[in-house]
């Protein structure tokens, strides 16, 4: 994605011990939906939950602007405890904080204008200064040639730039997208993600952000927190998390995103026709790159030739850059007369972790 000129970061969030238990009809005890979460939004940074269903991300996220109460434990704004504000308070913290939903959640009678307007109107905003922002966030999203059309006679991406502008007319520090994505095909997703990270930089806007789809915390997250029962399994840089899950449910939950395990390869490779015939003595080896080293794929062969001594040819790859930290695998085969422990060996040198996939 095209990078832009970094805003000063803005909007630091706190989960410190945070339970949130919902009453249960007919139950004595309540659904226990966050269970003593503790964690840090870094201010500036994108932040995204991932978790299967009823994990406990919405809960989460909807915390943090009050629209569910914490049980107990404090959310730190900026350092300041907003878990119990009520009145002029918790309008002023919810002014801070925008939001933007699956289904958009616009209102159909109102324009885009209006849409976009209505939390200046509610906040007593003059019509002067109104009308200046919401012309500013129409320009931002590229709506400003639909602000007479209503909802009905948008698509959902532009649907969804409508509920982003009216998210930030406010000028929040934290933006909460919940699901933001996922009714929308591929192509407007990624394009509704660039805006988001164009958001970010250029206004350095926090960002956290609930998703199914793993594609979107790689695409734009800085850090990704697993939630599994309401607790925060896992968390961490992406790029790492992705590269080395350790807790069981954020290895299923990549299992199929990652698609390198190595029945995959293996599958992946089954189209792959070996040139000419194979030779019995070719190995293929499996190098996986897990982020921690630069990888130049087109001077891997050259690499391992002289590593090993044999010919090397590359059969398949699939190594992409996540945050800037190239991960994934890259599969060769290699001929000459070396046994499988001496090629591992030698090739280790190279990649974070090396294995044979087949003898051809
Ligand atoms: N208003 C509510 N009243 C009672 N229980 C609730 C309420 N909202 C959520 N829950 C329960 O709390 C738990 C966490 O729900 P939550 O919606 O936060 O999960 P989620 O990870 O966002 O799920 P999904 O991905 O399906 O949206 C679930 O067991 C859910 O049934």
């Amino acid at each position: 994605m095209t990078s832009s000129p970094l805003a000063p970061a803005r909007g630091s969030v706190r989960f410190e011990n945070i339970t949130k238990s919902y009453a249960a009809k007919g139950a004595a005890t309540g659904v226990l939906a966050l269970d003593d979460v503790s964690l840090d939004l870094p201010p500036g940074k994108i932040t995204g939950v991932i978790g299967r269903s009823g994990a406990g991300k919405s809960t989460l996220l909807r915390t943090v602007n009050l629209l569910e109460r914490p049980s107990s434990g404090r959310i730190l704004l900026d350092g300041q405890d907003i878990a119990a504000v009520t009145g002029n308070q918790l309008r002023e913290v919810r002014r801070r904080i925008g939001m933007i939903f699956q289904h958009f959640s616009l209102m159909s009678s109102k324009t885009v204008w209006e849409n976009v307007r209505l939390p200046l109107r509610m906040a007593g905003v003059p019509d002067a200064e109104a009308d200046q922002r919401v012309a500013e966030l129409l320009e931002l999203v590229g709506l400003d040639h639909r602000a007479d059309a209503y909802p009905a006679q948008l698509s959902g991406g532009q649907k969804q730039r409508v509920g982003i502008a009216r998210a930030l007319v406010q000028d929040p520090e934290i933006l909460l997208c919940d699901e933001a994505t996922s009714a929308l095909d591929p192509e407007t997703t990624r394009s509704i993600l660039e805006l988001l990270q164009r958001i970010n930089r250029e206004r350095g806007v926090t960002i956290l952000l609930i998703t199914h789809e793993m594609g979107v915390i790689q695409e734009i997250c800085d850090l990704v927190a697993v939630i599994d029962g309401g607790k925060v399994v896992e968390h961490g840089p992406v790029w790492q998390v992705f590269s080395s899950p350790e807790h069981p449910t954020t290895l299923s939950l990549l299992e199929s995103f990652r698609r390198s395990s190595l029945p995959e390869i293996t599958r992946a490779l089954s189209g792959v026709a070996p040139a000419g015939a194979p030779d019995k003595r070719e190995t293929q080896l499996v190098l996986r790159f897990d982020g921690t080293r630069p990888v130049d794929v087109s001077a891997l062969v050259n690499q391992l030739q002289d590593q090993t001594g044999t010919p090397v040819r590359m059969l398949a790859s699939s190594i992409t850059p996540v945050q800037g930290h190239p991960q994934g695998y890259v599969v060769v085969s290699l001929g000459g007369g070396l046994g499988h422990d001496s090629l591992i060996e030698r090739a280790r040198s190279i990649a974070s972790e090396v294995e044979i996939l087949q003898t051809v």
